[in-house]
This record gives structure tokens, sequence and C-alpha cells, in this order.
């Protein structure tokens, strides 16, 4: 049986940011700080199930037992808008190891352009979320998880915050194992393979280029 997890997170603390992003008249500044409350909630979702370990704890008054991930967390933002949800990923996992995959997509081919690539050691062993806001026609979203299978990645999990049905589509036909932790899942992409409702450009709006 084919696996084909999607996750779309239903909080309204989550829909509210999501509100705020999607707004033409949010500002660089507001747009920046709500994609990393939003990242916050989607990877506190998206590491609902990952492996744990049991440790021992010494409480004031008896050792009991306690829960630690068992298995080391490395974020892989896709550039250039996958920055903008690192830090809210940060906030719940302080420690996890970040990862660049640098990606452009051709505005007249719709393909993604590799362009940079930087990965901390130890992929193999850790749970590795490849983050990135929009998922439109789901040609960057392959190619960054591709790009991390042939490094070694064993838990591969993919989160976005903004997905397209077309996109989905895409990264389960390629990696029907990889789960998809997603904030919304919108109507579909426009001629110009933008996604609509969506939120326009996340690069353009988080980093001032047009
Ligand atoms: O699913 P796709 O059709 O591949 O489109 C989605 C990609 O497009 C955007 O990046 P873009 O290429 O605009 O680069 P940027 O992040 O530097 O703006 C977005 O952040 C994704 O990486
Ligand atoms: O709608 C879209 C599609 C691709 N990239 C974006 O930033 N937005
Ligand atoms: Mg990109």
């Amino acid at each position: 049986m084919v696996l084909r997890p999607l996750h779309v997170v239903d909080h309204p603390l989550l829909a509210r940011q999501i509100a705020v992003l999607r707004s033409v008249a949010t500002g660089r500044e507001q747009f920046r700080a709500a994609l990393a409350e939003a990242a916050g909630a989607l990877a506190y979702e998206a590491l609902r199930d990952v492996p744990v370990a049991e440790v021992t704890v010494r409480t004031p008054l008896e050792e009991t037992t306690g829960a630690a991930l068992a298995h080391p967390v490395m974020v892989v933002a896709v550039l250039r808008a996958g920055l903008g949800m690192v830090d809210g990923f940060l906030r719940l996992v302080p420690d996890a190891a970040v990862g660049h995959l640098g990606m452009r997509r051709n505005e007249e081919t719709l393909q993604p352009e590799d362009y940079y690539e930087s990965l901390p050691a130890g992929v193999e062993a850790s749970t590795v979320f490849v983050v990135d806001p929009m998922l439109a026609t789901g040609g960057s979203a392959v190619a960054a998880l591709t790009r991390m299978r042939r490094a070694g990645a064993r838990d591969l999990r993919l989160v976005c915050l903004v997905a397209a049905p077309e996109g989905v589509a895409a990264v389960h036909a390629a990696f029907p194992d990889v789960p998809i932790t997603a904030g919304a899942l919108d109507r579909g992409l426009d001629a110009r393979g933008f996604i609509r409702p969506g939120l326009g450009d996340a690069g353009d709006r988080i980093f001032g280029t047009e």
C-alpha cells in the first residue's frame, strides 16, 4: 500500500497568522514575524510523531522516567524563502542543526535551478525537516527531497506553509513515504504557477525583492 501522508494543521493561532501572511496590506516586518510564528506552530505539529527515547530523571523527591528526542533534528531551509521558517523551528528545537539548499524557480519554465548546498554532518542519523513556505508545482520540493535522499537522509519530512494540490501530488508521486505538514491547502495554481489564493511571492515579501 502506498502511504500518502498530508497533515494540514488546523489551529486557530496558525490560521490567524496565515491570514496576516496572505494579506497584501502586511508589510515586511510583520510578514517575517508572522512567518516565524507560523513556522513554530508547524514545527510543533511536524514533530508530533518523531521517535522518543526514555530517559531517567531525578525530581527533588524521587527518580522517574522522562522523554528525550531519540534522534537529532536537522532543519533544511530551501533558499531563500525557507530561511523565514528556520527561527520558528529553532524556538522549539534550539539545538537543531541547520542545512541550506539554494534553489530558484525559473519563472518561464517553472523548473527549479540549484545554486547552493551546505549540509551539516549527521544527515543519515537525523530526523530531517525540509522547510519552504510555498509548495506550488512541487518541482522545488521534489528536487530538495531528492538532494536530501542522495545526501543519505532516511527520516525525511517536508514542512510548508501553503500548499497547492498540484505540489502535494508531485511530492506524493516522487516520495510516497515523506510526510507533508502544511498550514493550508489552497485551491490550485494559476497560469504563472502561483498558488491561489496564496500569499504572493514569499521570498520577495520576506526580503523586499521584486
Ligand atoms: O513548487 P514550485 O513550483 O517549485 O515553487 C515553489 C518554490 O518557489 C519559491 O521559491 P523561489 O524559486 O521563488 O525562490 P526564492 O525563495 O529565492 O524567492 C518557493 O519558496 C519555493 O521554493
Ligand atoms: O505562489 C507562489 C508560488 C511559488 N513561489 C511563491 O513564493 N509563491
Ligand atoms: Mg525557493
